[in-house]
C-alpha cells in the first residue's frame, strides 16, 4: 500500500463553498502529498454523494492523490476511491473493514488512547485525532484535546495520526511535535483567500 499523504483536505460543502474549485486548487499545489476527503452533509442524498466523489477522484487521478470517502463507503467503492473514514456514528470499524477488504485505507475517528486502539484493533490503518483546536465547521464536538491529547493517542498506537479541528499551518509545528504524522483541514482551505497558497503553507509546515 502507498504511503499516506500527510495534508487531508475535507471537501467543504456548506453552502455558498466550491468544493471542486478548492480542491484542483490544492491539488495544484499538494500534488500527489494530498489526501482528498469527500465529505457531504447528512442531507445530501448518495446520488450527489457519488457525483461528487467520481469527480474529485478524477481530479486526484491527475496528480496521483489519495481520495477517500467520509461515512459512506458503498460510495467509496462504487467509484473506486482507495477507501474511506469512519466515526462513531457509521459503521463500526471491523464492520468498515469487511466493506473495504484488507487493501483498502480505512480511517477511523479516536479522541483517546482506548478507543484508538481498539481502532486499530479492528482494523484502522490510520486515525483521526480531535478536535485538537476549536473549530467553527462542525458542531456538537467534545472540548479540544490540544497537543497533548493527540499525543496520548500517538503514543498508543503504531498507525498514523491524523490531527484534526482548528488546524492551521501556525499551529502545525506544535502538532507534528506532538507526534502527528499529517493533518486534516476544511477551513485552513476552504475559507482561504487563496486556497492553493493556504495548501502550500500548510506543506511547508508538514515538512519542516
Ligand atoms: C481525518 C478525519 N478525522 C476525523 C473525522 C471525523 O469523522 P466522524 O467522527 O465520523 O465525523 P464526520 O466527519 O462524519 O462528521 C474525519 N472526517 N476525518
Ligand atoms: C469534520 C471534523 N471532524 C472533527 C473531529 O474532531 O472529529 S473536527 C472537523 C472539522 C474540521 O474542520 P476545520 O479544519 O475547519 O476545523
Ligand atoms: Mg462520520
Amino acid at each position: 500500500m502507498p504511503s499516506l499523504g500527510r495534508l487531508h483536505l475535507i471537501t467543504d460543502t456548506r453552502p455558498g463553498r466550491d468544493p471542486l474549485a478548492v480542491v484542483r486548487a490544492a491539488l495544484t499545489v499538494a500534488h500527489a502529498d494530498l489526501v482528498v476527503q469527500v465529505r457531504v452533509g447528512d442531507s445530501a442524498t448518495d446520488r450527489e454523494a457519488y457525483d461528487l466523489t467520481r469527480r474529485v477522484l478524477a481530479l486526484c487521478a491527475s496528480y496521483r492523490a489519495t481520495c477517500l470517502v467520509n461515512d459512506r463507503l458503498h460510495v467509496a467503492l462504487a467509484v473506486g476511491a482507495a477507501g474511506g473514514h469512519v466515526g462513531a456514528d457509521d459503521l463500526p470499524v471491523a464492520a468498515a473493514r469487511r466493506v473495504l477488504g484488507p487493501t483498502g485505507v480505512l480511517g477511523a475517528t479516536a479522541r483517546a488512547p482506548g478507543p484508538a486502539r481498539e481502532a486499530v484493533a479492528a482494523g484502522a490503518s490510520y486515525l483521526g485525532v480531535g478536535p485538537c483546536h476549536t473549530t467553527s465547521t462542525k458542531t456538537g464536538l467534545p472540548d479540544p484535546i490540544g497537543p497533548a491529547g493527540v499525543r496520548a493517542v500517538v503514543d498508543a498506537v503504531d498507525v498514523p495520526v491524523i490531527a484534526i479541528g482548528g488546524v492551521t499551518a501556525a499551529r502545525v509545528p506544535a502538532l507534528r511535535a506532538a507526534g502527528a504524522y499529517g493533518v486534516a483541514v476544511v477551513g485552513a482551505v476552504s475559507t482561504a483567500a487563496d486556497p492553493a497558497r493556504a495548501t502550500a503553507e500548510l506543506i511547508e509546515a508538514l515538512t519542516c
